[in-house]
């Protein structure tokens, strides 16, 4: 039996697909191989708000799966709305990546040494709001595309094609992203999170099967025993998965479209896990944050965690401020 893996063609995506493959395929014991989706995110070039967010780059992947051109799916956990896929089940969430978002500068700026009015480019409401927050000069660019072509409108950037032009001063990218293809080197500063929260699930992967090939979980009748749900069983880090519930959380009870400006970070500290979230203007006038705690360790109690947190932001005034349906 060969595992088929679907993934898009992103550098991105086969990076961390060939990585997660890898290994499956050391602690399985069985063959696999990657098989090319090509989603309507790859395809399309405009806005990303216009096209229904980054769940077109998921849903390409999740049929594949249904219709049994692949087994597994890798996929950034972030970019995965919370609604329930039906047959399908995130079978693992590996040990999570650096969660922090990054500023990559020319000349190696950093937030506070940018110019009056710079020019910063991202697509993410959460890092435009943020980042007015913090300095409400900067003349912040919605951009697109893929990390290279990011880091390309930025010259001078370490690993840019020699001479390549570049029109903004900076750009905000995820640490994680930038760590599996090799290009940190372009980061000028890392933001901690009390500057810059990051989305929900920022730095995880989700690896998804349909739900009759999943792990069979103690009591249930579903799922398999098998070598694959065995071997994804063994990627799974139970602590990523207890963050990344509670961050969900949060956004499935806010409602919360993909391109709402909510950031949520979880961490598990001995007994305990801790979570923090934020609702902001995308003009950064406003940020309701909330922090809580629970030692509740399992997927119920961070669940609960991430409803509570919601709820507070909501008694604060979060959908007064924002508009969390933006998708
Ligand atoms: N939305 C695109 C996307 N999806 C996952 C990552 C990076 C890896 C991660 O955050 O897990 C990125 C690029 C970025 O936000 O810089």
């Amino acid at each position: 039996m060969t595992v088929r893996i679907g993934t898009r063609a992103s550098k991105l995506a086969l990076t961390q697909t060939q990585q997660t493959a890898d290994q499956l395929a050391a602690v399985g014991g069985f063959p696999v191989e990657l098989v090319h989706i090509t989603t309507e995110g790859d395809v399309k070039t405009g806005s990303l708000s216009q096209m229904g967010g980054t769940g077109v780059f998921v849903a390409a992947l999740r049929d594949a799966l249904l219709q049994d051109t692949c087994d597994v799916a890798v996929h950034s956990l972030k970019d995965l709305p919370t609604g329930a896929a039906p047959g399908l089940t995130i079978a693992a969430t590996p040990k999570r990546a650096d969660v922090r978002d990054v500023l990559c500068a020319r000349d190696g700026l950093k937030l506070a040494d940018l110019p009056q009015g710079a020019k910063v480019g991202t697509g993410s409401p959460r890092r435009a709001a943020q980042l007015r927050a913090a300095r409400p000069d900067l003349d912040v660019q919605d951009i697109r595309g893929n990390v290279d072509t990011r880091l390309g409108r930025v010259p001078g950037l370490p690993g840019n094609a020699a001479g390549a032009p570049g029109d903004l001063d900076a750009v905000v990218l995820a640490a994680a992203g930038l760590e599996r293809i090799g290009r940190l080197d372009a980061v000028s500063e890392f933001f901690e999170t009390d500057v810059m929260l990051p989305a929900p699930g920022q730095g995880s992967l989700a690896i998804e099967c349909r739900t009759a090939d999943a792990p069979r979980k103690a009591g249930s009748t579903e799922g398999s025993q098998g070598v694959l749900a065995q071997a994804l069983a063994a990627l799974n880090d139970e602590d990523t998965r207890l963050a990344v519930t509670a961050e969900r959380a949060v956004l499935a009870r806010l409602e919360a479209g993909c391109a709402a400006p909510v950031g949520a970070f979880a961490y598990r500290k001995g007994s305990m896990l801790y979570l923090e979230a934020a609702v902001c203007a995308v003009d950064g006038t406003k940020t309701v944050r909330e922090k809580k705690a629970t030692d509740g360790l399992t997927e119920v109690g961070a669940t609960l965690l991430g409803i509570e947190v919601a709820e507070l932001l909501l008694a604060a005034g979060a959908a007064e401020i924002a508009d969390l349906a933006a998708s």
